[in-house]
């Protein structure tokens, strides 16, 4: 491609976030980065800092220190619904949809809200159902699905607002690690489709090893190893934390 007319990935970038709780550094001087196209996994035991990460990224808490940047734009204190209509959109754990919906009707609301047409909506809403493996269950309400299904479909209704970042909790908890792979696979698929920037939540070192492209390590609040999943992997602090003495 021309140099001159090659087109510079988005970033999403926090630098130096930090976040304390009645005196717990929950993230203590974060700096973090996921390119448009990418995915990034954010790993460490419980209560290292990967959710309040999340919640800082997508404007649910704001940072008492650091900055968060969408290319230019400063995103530290802009709220999480104009962050949203700038294309940084987050899941939950939990799954959040709408119950008396169908899977399909959940995915085209959601399609529907992002601004596209009646066919189009229809047309994405197909696409993200039958790559995350919905089809099944494309005509049932979300409340009668099993709660792995809901977390799916709340991925789908994610995809559909065509994020330029999508922050993803979790989504392959509950599955074995087969399906895990899978999904974040899919996701995968469409984040480079689309050069969306995925930053995904896993507790899972094995499942993140072979469908992230980058790995980001946090360890009580700070990070503790960044980059390539093969060099992390060996990363002396990361075997320490993952399979030393402390586990
Ligand atoms: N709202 C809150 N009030 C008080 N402490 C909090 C709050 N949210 C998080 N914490 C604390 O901050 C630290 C980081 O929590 P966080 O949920 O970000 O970790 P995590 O890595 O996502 O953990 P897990 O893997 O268990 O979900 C923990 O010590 C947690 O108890």
């Amino acid at each position: 491609m021309d140099v001159a007319t090659a087109r510079r990935p988005s970033i999403l970038r926090m630098a130096g976030g930090a976040v304390h709780f009645d005196g717990v550094k929950a993230v203590d001087g974060v700096s973090i980065e996921v390119r448009g196209g990418e995915v990034v996994g954010l790993i460490g035991p419980n209560g290292s800092g990967k959710t309040t990460t999340l919640n800082l990224l997508s404007g649910m808490l704001r940072a008492s220190a650091g900055t968060i940047h969408l290319d230019e734009v400063d995103l530290t204190r802009m709220s999480m619904r104009k962050r949203v209509r700038r294309g940084v959109v987050r899941t939950f754990q939990s799954g959040r949809v709408f119950p008396r919906l169908t899977v399909r009707e959940n995915v085209e609301a959601a399609a529907l809200g992002s601004g596209l047409g009646r066919g189009s909506a229809r047309t994405l809403s197909d696409e993200l159902i039958g790559e995350l493996g919905l089809g099944e269950v494309a005509g049932s309400r979300a409340e009668n699905l099993t709660a792995g299904r809901v977390r799916i479909t709340a991925i789908a209704r994610a995809l559909a607002c065509r994020p330029r970042f999508l922050l993803l909790d979790e989504p392959a908890a509950g599955q074995n690690e087969s399906e895990a792979v899978e999904l974040i696979r899919s996701i995968r698929g469409f984040a480079t489709d689309r050069d969306c920037g995925v930053l995904l939540v896993e507790h899972d070192m094995s499942v993140v090893m072979n469908t992230c492209d980058r790995l980001h390590v946090l360890d009580g609040g700070r990070t503790v190893a960044e980059g390539d999943p093969a060099e992390v992997r060996r990363d002396p602090r990361v075997i320490e934390i993952y399979f030393g003495k402390r586990h």
